[in-house]
């Protein structure tokens, strides 16, 4: 059974997003799947997002991977194909612009619902060795399953840009603006990098406590911070969920 592509979900800076169906013998649906697809030649980001969903299977915090191909399509072009589960609740993003268009807000108890849906999501991609690096609304998918509260199951996706813990975050470097994901989300000092002097006191002290005793400080830092950017990123994400409105308001270079 080949998967068929239906119709267009959505672009990426990689390619585009299909909603795809698995058709069996009897002309039946078996499956659906949405399907990030690429010119093979520009496949390389999605096919490291592919070797990180393997590695994180099994948590339904976190979307699910059905493994990739390659294929033929639109005259010749083989185009890489990674087929994850169909979100038919789209993204986070579009669930509060929605909530917002008809003035409806949050309950506590359904912020805290999905805030413990994204602490669950991002502890275990914490523990399986890896920081999301780029958490925000557009990249929380929404599953349709609303309980009778009304609330929806969450899921992290859009692995494009994580990194391995330990691996050094980008703004350890001490390079202003050398973050990785979305500025509006981003932790102030991966722009700024003035907060990493006041990170270092605080694993001093966690060290003298008797803390981490046996690791190398450099090593802590570039994990504590690495993790901590994430949490920063969920902080901005949560408080997007309670208001309607982002933390940070862009303006562009000309007005900072
Ligand atoms: N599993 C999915 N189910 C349903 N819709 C999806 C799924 N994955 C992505 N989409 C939709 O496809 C669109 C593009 O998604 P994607 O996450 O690839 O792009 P992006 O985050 O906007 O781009 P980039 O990764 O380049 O920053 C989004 O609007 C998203 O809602």
């Amino acid at each position: 059974m080949a998967w068929k592509k239906l119709y267009v979900l959505g672009a990426g800076s990689y390619g585009k997003v299909y909603y795809a169906v698995k058709i069996d013998s009897y002309g039946l649906c078996a499956s659906v799947a949405a399907v990030k697809c690429a010119d093979i030649r520009r496949s390389i980001s999605l096919q490291q997002e592919a070797q990180i969903l393997t590695t994180l299977k099994g948590c339904s915090y976190v979307v699910q991977f059905f493994g990739a191909d390659v294929s033929i399509d639109n005259g010749n072009i083989p185009t890489y194909n990674l087929f994850l589960e169909y979100a038919c609740g789209g993204s986070l993003h579009d669930l509060i612009i929605n909530s917002k268009k008809r003035m409806i807000k949050m309950s506590e108890l359904e912020v805290g619902f999905y805030a413990y849906q994204l602490l669950k999501g991002i502890q275990h991609v914490h523990k399986t060795g890896w920081i999301h690096c780029d958490i925000k609304p557009a990249n929380i998918l929404v599953f349709d399953n609303a309980n009778e509260c009304n609330m929806h199951k969450l899921k992290l996706a859009d692995f494009g840009l994580s990194l391995k813990v330990g691996g050094g975050m980008a703004y350890m470097t001490g390079t202003p603006l050398s973050n990785r994901g979305t500025l509006l989300y981003a932790p102030p000092e991966s722009l700024t990098h003035e907060l990493v002097k006041e990170w270092h006191i605080l694993l001093e002290l966690r060290r003298a406590i008797g803390d981490y005793t046996s690791c190398a400080p450099e090593s802590l830092t570039c994990d504590f911070h690495a993790k901590a950017y994430d949490i920063c990123s969920l902080g901005c994400t949560v408080t997007e969920i309670m208001t309607g409105n982002r933390v940070w308001i862009y303006r562009d270079s000309g007005d900072l």
